[in-house]
């Protein structure tokens, strides 16, 4: 090996040393690939010849892997923590692992194998502890969001704000959209939507209904609704809107690629025309236009565009015409798939378990049969069954199963004996932490009773956090469980309802796919009027 070689393969040790090992570079990711092939051509147009600039280029690749691998497993402050070697060098592993989109087993698996502090990433720590959720976002927290909330960069909003300040100030405009009083407006929407859901279901007439199908109609149906003042129109033609569609499978390339930020930005940048990157830019677009259509109408009642409109006037001396438009556009993007697929999910989940487990159906409608009709929403959050079907359906499956990923502050993290340093990414997924043998008793079993009448099978209920904790918290919640309410209730209160014949009932949660949300196996239900 001469000179040359071994100046080549320094030169990528010091890239790494010098460069990419400081700061974040998911969003450079497209420069830093164009950088390199420029250089590249460069020096293949100065030597004339392709094979000697190729070999030095592999030498410096080399030296710039080399230089991570051995860095990341020899040196790494993290590489005291346990877990899998692959995982300590490259995220690219957890990449591989999810390639069937299943993250919440690859992670329960790691759970078993490894304890509760597992190094999953080389800058990653996952936490299995039922006080993660505090630890994490709860009072007196550091903490900040991690990059993957820059998956929508430049377009923003609380949810994908990283910056404390930035997410406060963009909080307020969804607390008075979503405020009770702000729910109470959306109510009489809200029935129309059940209405149509009820519609769609009696017409069926007892013959099966694929409840994935119907329930994302739902929850998105109502969402243009009530963001928007716009149907969708899904329940009423029995079919999906072709970029609600598009939406779903924009969000499936969450499935496999989610855990690595960077890959995903790189593929936005450089293969626009990929199946999956095509219909994730035909979801971020029909988001955009909503807000374009939103913004050139009157509406006679409130929606939640309403005060998004609002804070943008508000501010407008603070924003330019940019940063407007991206918070538009990153708000109607977190309205729609935040809050249309978080509440679909949840609503396929819950009427999975109640057709596994009939009786806590039976039970909800005893508790209903003597309530008037139409239900008051307030009465409705006080009932003890139905409540507590839905905390126990939202335990054992949590519609966002593992996401939420949040970068330890200044002072690191301290939990139980084990200290995490700071600016290390963590992240605490709810399908396992809720279903710790420490934080409940019989953990994987559906017992609904653990929310009012036996309280003892519950051990720590800080392992239980559906909606988040503290200022990160959703601040969708009461909504969306006002959503599901109504639309269990009114249900319930009408039909029976079984698994379609021919249903392999093993694999609707065995096939259930993480892809940001709990996306179950299809499964069709026959509803039976009472
Ligand atoms: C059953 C339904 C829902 C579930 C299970 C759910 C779950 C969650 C979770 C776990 C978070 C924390 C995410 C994180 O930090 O990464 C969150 C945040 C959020 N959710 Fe929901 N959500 C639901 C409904 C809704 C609805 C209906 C809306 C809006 C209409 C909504 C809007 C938001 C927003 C804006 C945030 C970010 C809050 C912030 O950072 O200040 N969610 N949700």
């Amino acid at each position: 090996m001469g000179f040359v070689h071994f100046i080549a393969v320094g030169v990528g040790i010091l890239a790494h040393q010098g460069v990419f090992i400081r700061g974040e570079w998911h969003l450079r990711g497209p420069y830093v690939v164009l950088l390199h092939l420029t250089v590249l051509f460069v020096s293949v147009g100065l030597t004339g010849n392709l094979q000697t600039p190729l070999y030095h280029g592999a030498l410096y690749l080399f030296g710039l892997f080399g230089s991570m691998v051995i860095y990341r497993i020899f040196f790494h402050r993290l590489r005291k923590f346990p877990g899998p070697t692959g995982a300590a060098v490259s995220k690219l592993w957890h990449v591989w692992k999810c390639r069937n989109s299943q993250n919440h087993l690859v992670l329960e698996s790691l759970y078993k194998t490894y304890g509760q502090f597992v190094r999953t990433g080389p800058n990653e720590i996952t936490i299995f502890h039922p006080a993660a959720y505090e630890a994490m976002d709860g009072a007196g927290n550091t903490n900040s969001r991690s990059e993957w909330y820059d998956i929508i960069h430049p377009r923003t909003s609380p949810i994908f704000s990283r910056k404390p300040q930035d997410h406060l100030e963009r909080r307020q405009a969804w607390q008075h959209a979503l405020s009770s009083k702000a729910i109470n407006d959306y109510v009489p929407r809200i029935r129309k939507q059940v209405a149509a859901l009820e519609d769609l279901i009696a017409n069926a007439k007892s013959e099966p209904v694929v409840v994935n199908d119907i329930m994302q109609w739902f929850a998105h149906d109502s969402m243009g609704e009530f963001a928007f003042n716009e149907n969708f129109g899904m329940m009423k033609s029995g079919a999906w809107h072709k970029i609600v569609a598009q939406q779903r499978a924009g969000l499936s390339l969450l499935g496999p690629m989610s855990t690595v930020i960077w890959l995903i930005r790189l593929g936005f940048a450089l293969f626009p025309f990929a199946p999956g990157v095509k219909a994730w830019n035909a979801m971020i677009g029909f988001c955009d236009e909503c807000m374009d259509k939103r913004l050139k109408t009157k509406v006679a009642e409130p929606d939640i565009a309403s005060y998004f409109i609002q804070d943008i006037k508000k501010n407008a001396h603070k924003l330019n015409a940019a940063a407007q438009k991206n918070l538009l556009s990153g708000n109607a993007a977190s309205v729609i798939i935040g809050g249309s697929d978080t509440a679909g999910p949840s609503l396929i989940i819950i009427f999975y378990l109640l057709a596994l487990h009939p009786e806590y159906a039976e039970k909800v409608y005893e508790e209903l049969r003597d309530l008037p009709a139409p239900y008051d929403i307030q009465t409705l959050s006080t009932l003890d069954v139905l409540n507590a079907v839905l905390n126990e359906s939202m335990r054992v499956l949590p519609a966002a199963l593992t996401t939420g990923t949040r970068i330890t502050g200044p002072g690191g993290l301290h939990l139980d004996k084990t200290f995490i340093p700071p600016d290390t990414k963590i992240s605490a997924p709810r399908y396992i932490i809720s279903r710790m043998e420490c934080a409940f008793d019989k953990p994987t079993e559906y017992i609904p009773e653990r929310w009012y009448s036996r309280p003892e099978l519950i051990k720590d209920k800080r392992a239980f956090s559906p909606f988040g904790v503290g200022r990160r918290a959703c601040v969708g919640k009461n909504l969306g469980l006002t959503q599901i309410r109504l639309a269990v209730a009114n249900l319930i209160s009408k039909y029976r309802f079984r698994f379609a014949p021919g249903v392999h009932v093993a694999s609707i949660e065995a096939d259930m796919k993480d892809q940001m949300t709990a996306q179950m196996g299809r499964y069709s239900l026959i509803f039976e009027k009472r």
